[in-house]
């Protein structure tokens, strides 16, 4: 797998009257972790429809790899919260993560599809229903239908706000461990803070609407990270109390 490069470029968009954001530049590097924290409602989902070419701009541009964006880039995967509504629940594991790969030949899928379920952890799985395993499977299985399309940029919507902590820990993890040995880019919407510094190289912080990028952030902790050191470090401790206080001050209060 290869990785991307995106850039989002002077980015508005308004939905009529409502403004939801302005003018948001950011550079999202190649291989690397970034993440956009915000309060709720300041655009996040809308920036991400926008970069996946399901909506377009009212003003600005994405570019990825250099070429302007106007529709589903290829070479771009997306995972969603909801997990339950992103599988079909009458398929076995093995049958939706194959789902995309439809137009190759059945051997490259059959191997994509075994590759992809060993690098989530789900292998002896494979027929199940979504159905019969727990959410943080469910959202395994999701990413592993996202990983199987080999792709450049991993676009990930609030990926864990439907799971318990451990499992959100494990997933959290789970990512790290897989972008760290396939390199590829990733991108991460999150409202939790924690999760923002524990994931990132760096910290794309938004305000309230209509949004403008607050502060971008480098996060300079070092990998492989651990749920419990890493957030132990005084650096991650000062980075997480600078992105609530941006937040504070973009809520108003
Ligand atoms: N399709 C749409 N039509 C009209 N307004 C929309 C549409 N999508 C989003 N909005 C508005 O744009 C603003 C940003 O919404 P968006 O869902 O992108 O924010 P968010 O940061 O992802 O929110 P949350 O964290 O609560 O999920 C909100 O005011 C929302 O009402």
């Amino acid at each position: 797998m290869t990785s991307a490069e995106l850039r989002l470029d002077s980015i508005s968009k308004s939905y009529g009257d409502n403004m939801a954001v302005r003018s948001i530049s950011a550079d999202v590097p190649a291989g690397k972790v970034s993440v956009i924290v915000g309060p709720s409602g300041c655009g996040k989902s809308t920036l991400l429809r926008i970069i996946s070419g399901l909506d377009v701009p009212t003003d600005g541009a994405v570019t990825f790899n250099g070429e302007r964006v106007d529709g589903v880039p290829d070479g771009l995967a997306m995972v969603f919260q909801d997990y339950s509504r992103s599988l079909f629940p009458w398929m076995h594991v093995d049958k939706n993560i194959a789902f995309p790969l439809k137009k190759l030949p059945k051997d490259e899928r059959v191997r994509r599809v075994q590759e992809a379920i060993d690098a989530v952890g789900l292998s002896g799985k494979e027929k199940l229903y979504p159905w019969q395993m727990s959410g943080g499977m469910q959202q395994r299985v999701a990413i592993a239908r996202a990983l199987a399309s080999h792709p450049s940029l991993l676009l990930m919507d609030e990926p864990y706000a439907s799971v318990d902590a451990q499992t959100r820990a494990d997933l959290e993890d789970l990512l790290l461990k897989i972008q760290a040995e396939l390199g590829i880019t990733v991108l991460v919407v999150t409202h939790d803070i924690d999760e923002s510094v524990y994931l990132a190289d760096h910290i794309i912080v938004l305000s309230a609407p209509p949004s403008v990028v607050a502060e971008t952030i480098d996060v300079d902790l070092e990998r492989p990270r651990d749920q419990i050191t890493t957030k132990e470090d005084p650096r991650f401790t000062a980075i997480r109390a600078h992105v609530t206080k941006l937040l504070r001050r973009t809520d108003g209060d």
